[in-house]
């Protein structure tokens, strides 16, 4: 049902919002990109992708992480661990702001996708070492793609990393609270080469097609993650994938899914497909403009929204 030539048109219309928006700049290596740049990828539950624009550009993961990360400290902790540090309640709020913290007792972030959440999240990630903690990581990245060659760009994470100082803040708030206990450094150090973590469209695709199909690999039949992990990431993603524009979002789209300040989106349609997008003009949440005007045709073109 999907067909190149019409994702190629719709790439072409979305397109043309690229000038409204912004390149995130205040990570310095994420400034390089071309706010023009718009790429997408279906995959369908045969294993099928179908893609259009420049699909061999590389996005690095973002805050798209922190939906990967969160279904790896589920699996390897139990949801009751993980939800003693982290909320399950939208904030309402920019993603990476510090206001709401002080606010809520006990002094836990509110909910994982918001960077003091994912901090908490990241920060539960086992492991002896930095370095053994992000191959865990990155090799469940890796098989939810089914691509052993993704890797990640250690100029985007030490641009991030040497600029990270409200995320430093977030750490040493949680750590005052006891809701972290390790070297922030080790924790930032982490969690940048987490964000760093770089594929194409077409994993990003694959990698929404296991939360899609409820965390099977549809083509191998493994379970790569349980159901519920599934569920608790998409739900996520519905009421907070977007940030603060994820209220909007349900309407007018109505794709569970996680943006990324890289331009990056991650979208799941239940039981249907997998999509990935990489447009890096963003709007002033820090979602990809024209990403989010790509989906919108998508999804009112196969009637996609899941409400
Ligand atoms: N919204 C995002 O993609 C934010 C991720 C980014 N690495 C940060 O922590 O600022």
């Amino acid at each position: 049902m999907y067909t190149k030539s019409e994702l190629e048109r719709f790439v072409e219309q979305a397109k043309k919002y690229a000038r409204y928006g912004k390149v995130a700049d205040y990570i310095p290596a994420l400034g390089k990109a071309d706010p023009n740049d718009l790429s997408i990828a279906i995959c369908t539950p045969d294993g099928n992708v179908i893609d259009a624009g420049d699909t061999t550009h590389k996005v690095t993961l973002q805050s798209i992480s922190k939906i990967i990360a969160l279904a790896l400290v589920l699996m390897e902790r139990g949801e009751q661990e993980v939800f003693r540090k982290v909320g399950m309640e939208p904030t309402g709020d920019p993603f990476n702001s510090i206001a709401k913290l002080e606010e809520v007792q006990p002094a836990k972030p509110l909910n994982p996708m918001i960077n003091a959440g994912a901090l908490a999240v990241t920060h539960m990630i086992a492991g002896a070492s930095v370095e053994e903690r992000f191959q865990r990581l990155l090799q469940f990245v890796r098989k939810l793609a089914g691509n052993p060659t993704i890797t990640y760009s250690p100029e985007v994470a030490q641009s991030e990393f040497e600029t990270a100082f409200l995320n430093r803040s977030l750490c040493y708030f949680l750590k005052q609270h006891g809701i972290i206990n390790e070297d922030v450094e080790e924790l930032m150090d982490l969690y940048t080469k987490q964000c760093a973590i770089e594929m194409t469209c077409d994993d990003l695709a694959r990698i929404g097609l296991i939360f899609a199909m409820d965390g099977r690999n549809p083509l191998t039949g493994e379970q790569i993650m349980p159901l519920d992990v599934a569920r608790i990431c998409k739900t996520f993603m519905v009421t907070c994938g977007m940030y603060n524009a994820s209220g909007e979002f349900a309407i007018k789209i109505g794709i569970p899914a996680k943006s990324g300040v890289s331009g990056g989106i991650l979208a799941a349609v239940p039981g249907r497909c997998g999509i990935g997008i990489f447009g890096p003009a963003l709007d002033e949440k820090g979602n990809s403009l024209t990403g989010m005007k790509l989906l919108e045709l998508l999804s009112k073109t196969y009637s996609l929204s899941i409400f």
